[in-house]
């Protein structure tokens, strides 16, 4: 089943964010799309209590380098939650498909080697308009749905 909104959550279910502090990586790929996620992404962090001054954002050339990107915040060990923002599209060869498998492992690894949870932000699309109505159109943002799974996962206990 296609996705619905991916903005819709309940609030009353999510802890304050003002005590967390918050990493978002940000890949520069397709930024019309990924600004529209990082948009999406830290409005919902600061509505639900975050601080704009523990939020910290990290620019990377594409999504590949969302891995290391977020392993260089996690290695400064001060996150309570990162959250990795990319947006991947089908283009005429494979390297689609090597791109998004690498991204997708990378950053499930970094949540085995780290104690700190990072978040899968990443649109991995057949095509543009695909990207667009899911970075604010008519399935939401994605933004959204990782910014709450942040909050989520740094305050699972
Ligand atoms: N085609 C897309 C890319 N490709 C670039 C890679 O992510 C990487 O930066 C490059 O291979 C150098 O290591 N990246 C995206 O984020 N989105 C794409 O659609
Ligand atoms: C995901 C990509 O790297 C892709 O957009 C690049 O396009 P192409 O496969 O046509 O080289």
């Amino acid at each position: 089943m296609a996705t619905t909104n991916l903005s819709d959550y309940d609030k009353s279910a999510l802890n304050n964010a003002k005590d967390l502090k918050f990493g978002i990586v940000v890949s520069e790929w397709n930024s019309s799309i990924t600004e529209n996620l990082y948009k999406g992404a830290i409005t919902t962090l600061l509505d639900n209590g975050a601080l704009e001054e523990n939020i910290t954002r990290l620019n990377v050339p594409g999504s590949y380098e969302l891995i290391f990107g977020s392993k260089y915040l996690l290695k400064q060990g001060k996150f309570d939650a990162i959250i990795a923002i990319g947006c991947v599209i089908q283009g005429e060869t494979k390297h689609f498909d090597f791109v998004c498998e690498a991204v997708s492992q990378g950053i499930k690894d970094l949540n085995i080697q780290f104690d700190i949870p990072t978040i899968f932000c990443v649109l991995t699309d057949n095509t543009l308009q695909q990207s667009i109505e899911r970075s604010g159109g008519k399935h939401g943002n994605k933004g959204v749905e990782c910014a709450v799974a942040a909050i989520k996962m740094a305050t699972l206990a």
